[in-house]
């Protein structure tokens, strides 16, 4: 019965995603044809927005008189930590050269991304460190132009707080519109903007699958599903902190697991019966995606050591990974696959989400096995350049033509040929 049960789910979810394509296909479609009017006959359809969609400086003017004082301080917090180690990390990267044989010259250079488009997810939540995590970003790498994209309320617009975020991080446009009609606007270049380059930043199905479907066309930061986190502790960790840590995080919502790592079976049997009694403290709507989280997706690991921890701990490669337990350098050294990694009782997972510095946007369902989370990198290209001199040329040019000729690649060979034609007139070689 449960398989037969497990079958249905999964080809009812199989269906669902089928629907979810077409549908956002044939919305991308009608926005890359109808362009502005199509965009804004979804905005009233869909979230019943009939006002202008590019937000102007009055309106930024007035979010900031309208928000107390202490708002905007916070705000400010947290895009400075956010700006500072995005300044950082583009300082630790460099352009390079280096001449490889007396004559060649080759070099790498980091060339920021033109114009970049931020969604900003709207919903129950006002996604106020989204809106930094990804405009700020953009900022501190150089990128030319950053667009913003967020829904607008009913009758309220952008909320006030993420209007302001926005501003502070620095975005030069900022649009009323919000899911598939966002991504159309931001990558077509709809309402004046200029075409986006890069699409970044978090939002539901409809957004994911637009990005989805138009990279290639345009880039994308990564294709994220629902945020997970993972908590190692030993014996010296505090199960109250612990348990906090883990119901924090299962507030995201019935599809985020949450792990507990451990070699202390008292520490998980005290945890395990922690947890149901914090949930019960939460507001209706956060205790129910908290219940259903770590009701559906919670999972206490017993282990034998920390050796089999780490092991544990990689093989699941959390998008955030917590340590609370004794000799944290040897944590940092050992752990290899995570998106984010918190060092530490003193240290949340919360703090990285908001406001410590360090990115929120980080690899989800595994994907830290092959990938970091986003950073001023996402923004910068890394591209190559050679400049060749005549005394790098004879040997560079006879090795190519040869290559070129072992591979049956006759116009690659001639187009060195003729160069140590040009360059050494009347000299013989050999060139195949
Ligand atoms: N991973 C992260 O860092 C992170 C952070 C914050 C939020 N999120 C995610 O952001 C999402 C917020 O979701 P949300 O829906 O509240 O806001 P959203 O901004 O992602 O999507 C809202 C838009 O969805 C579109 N939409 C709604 N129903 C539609 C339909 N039937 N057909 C076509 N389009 C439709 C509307 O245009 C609306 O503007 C959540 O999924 C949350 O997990 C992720
Ligand atoms: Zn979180």
């Amino acid at each position: 019965m449960s398989v037969q049960f497990l079958k249905k789910g999964r080809e009812a979810a199989a269906m669902a995603e089928d629907e979810l394509r077409a549908r956002v296909a044939a919305m991308l479609a009608r926005l890359r044809a109808g362009g502005d009017a199509a965009a804004l006959d979804y905005a009233r359809a869909l979230d019943g927005w009939d006002g202008p969609v590019l937000v102007t400086e009055e309106e930024i003017a007035a979010a900031a008189k309208a928000l107390p004082q202490q708002v905007k301080d916070d705000i400010r917090y947290a895009h400075d930590n956010i700006a500072g180690f995005a300044r950082a990390q583009r300082a630790s990267l460099s352009e390079t050269e280096v001449e490889l044989r007396p004559g060649l010259r080759v070099g790498q250079r980091l060339i920021p991304i033109a114009a970049a488009g931020a969604y900003v997810p709207g919903g129950r939540y006002s996604h106020i460190a989204s809106a930094l995590m990804t405009v700020t970003t953009a900022r501190e790498a150089g990128v030319g132009h950053v667009a913003a994209a967020s829904p607008p309320r009913s009758g309220e617009g952008i909320p006030a707080p993420v209007l302001y975020a926005l501003s502070v991080a620095g975005a030069d446009r900022i649009l009323k519109l919000g899911g598939v009609q966002a991504i159309a606007a931001l990558s077509f270049g709809l309402f004046g903007l200029p075409r986006a380059d890069i699409l970044i930043g978090p939002g539901n199905a409809y957004v994911a699958e637009a990005k989805r479907q138009l990279f290639g066309e345009v880039g994308i930061d990564m294709v994220a599903g629902p945020t997970d986190s993972l908590v190692i502790a030993d014996r010296t960790a505090d199960a109250e902190l612990v348990a906090w840590d883990l119901v924090g995080q299962a507030e995201h919502g019935p599809t985020s697991p949450v792990w507990l790592v451990t070699d202390d079976a008292d520490l998980a049997g005290r945890v395990a019966a922690r947890i149901p009694a914090l949930i019960a403290t939460l507001p209706p709507d956060n205790r129910a995606a908290a219940e259903a989280s770590w009701g559906e997706r919670g999972e206490i690991i017993l282990c034998t050591n920390r050796e089999r921890m780490a092991v544990e701990a990689d093989r699941i490669a959390p998008e955030h990974l917590h340590v609370q337990a004794a000799d944290l350098d040897w944590w940092r050294g050992r752990l290899s696959a995570y998106g984010s990694l918190f060092l530490g009782a003193e240290a949340t997972v919360a703090f990285g989400d908001k406001a410590s510095g360090t990115n929120h946007v980080l690899p989800t369902s595994g994907a830290a096995r092959y990938t970091g989370g986003l950073s001023v990198l996402k923004f910068l290209k890394t591209v190559t350049w050679q400049e060749v001199s005549p005394d790098a040329l004879r040997d560079l040019a006879a090795v190519t033509a040869r290559i070129s000729r072992y591979e049956g690649m006759e116009g690659h060979a001639r187009s060195a040929d003729i160069r140590l034609e040009r360059f050494f007139p009347g000299e013989s070689f050999r060139l195949r």
